[in-house]
């Protein structure tokens, strides 16, 4: 079941930083992307990330999970240092994080089950009575408890995205990037969506980096706004959207 919650009700304390950018240039290729770009997000903050098709947002969501190199600046998520960051480290780096995407990505010859076991899996678990029980926890945190058994077509756009955002739990994250993750859905499915994150945040102290187009969102569910225009990234309000 879905609880109300305030979406204001967020609290910030400078010493338990997730995400610190300082004077950071991000790159695609050749091409500098995000110009001199300082963010600092701390734990169990909200955070929506916003700005023009095309300005860089999704370049800013890599460069945090490790898919795009920082070559100049200081960055550091979730203790990585993203100047230190090498091959090995990056699946070190990704295990503190949750990734949610607007298509899910789920593997879909899978039911919801296997789909989450592969990532625990995938990210060093062997105990199957303790994999069992973390995806039982993360489905009922998600309200999808008992639809392990459900395949990915079986589920509505919604449900897929509860089963992403469930995977993306799985391993306690400090931090969840989430980049358009009401992207596909109706504004009903959304609501719950947004709901369900601001409620994640709020009970786990989960930090989220939400990138999104919908400015609606912003004003049903206010949090700290970051614009992106012309290579650079400003603090805004949610009013000023
Ligand atoms: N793999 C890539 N190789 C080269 N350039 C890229 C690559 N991905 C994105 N870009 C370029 O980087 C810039 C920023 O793109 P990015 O995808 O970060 O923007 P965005 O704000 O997330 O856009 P959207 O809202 O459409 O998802 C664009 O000019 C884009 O063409």
């Amino acid at each position: 079941m879905i609880e109300e919650s305030t979406p204001m009700e967020q609290h910030s304390d400078s010493s338990l930083n997730i995400v610190s950018l300082r004077q950071a240039n991000i790159y695609q290729g050749n091409s500098l992307v995000l110009n001199n770009v300082n963010l600092e997000v701390d734990k169990g903050e909200f955070i929506y990330l916003i700005g023009k098709t095309g300005t860089g947002k999704s370049s800013l969501l890599k460069t945090l999970y490790g898919d795009l190199y920082l070559k100049e600046g200081e960055g550091n998520v979730a203790g990585f240092d993203l100047k230190q960051l090498t091959w090995k480290k990056i699946p070190l780096l990704r295990r503190n994080l949750g990734i949610v995407f607007q298509d899910f990505r789920l593997l879909t010859d899978r039911d919801v089950y296997d789909n989450l076991e592969f990532v625990l899996k995938a990210t060093g678990w062997k105990d199957k009575v303790m994999m069992k029980e973390k995806i039982e926890n993360v489905l009922a945190k998600v309200g999808l408890k008992n639809k392990g058994s459900k395949m990915p077509y079986e589920m509505s756009g919604g449900e897929q995205q509860r089963v992403d955002i469930a995977r993306a739990l799985l391993n306690n994250p400090m931090l969840i990037l989430a980049d358009e993750p009401t992207g596909n859905l109706d504004p009903d499915t959304t609501d719950e969506i947004m709901q369900l994150l601001f409620n994640i945040c709020r009970d786990i102290q989960t930090a989220f980096i939400m990138a999104t187009h919908d400015y609606g969102i912003i004003q049903r569910y206010p949090a700290r706004v970051v614009r992106i225009e012309h290579g650079h990234v400003k603090e805004i309000s949610a009013a000023g959207v």
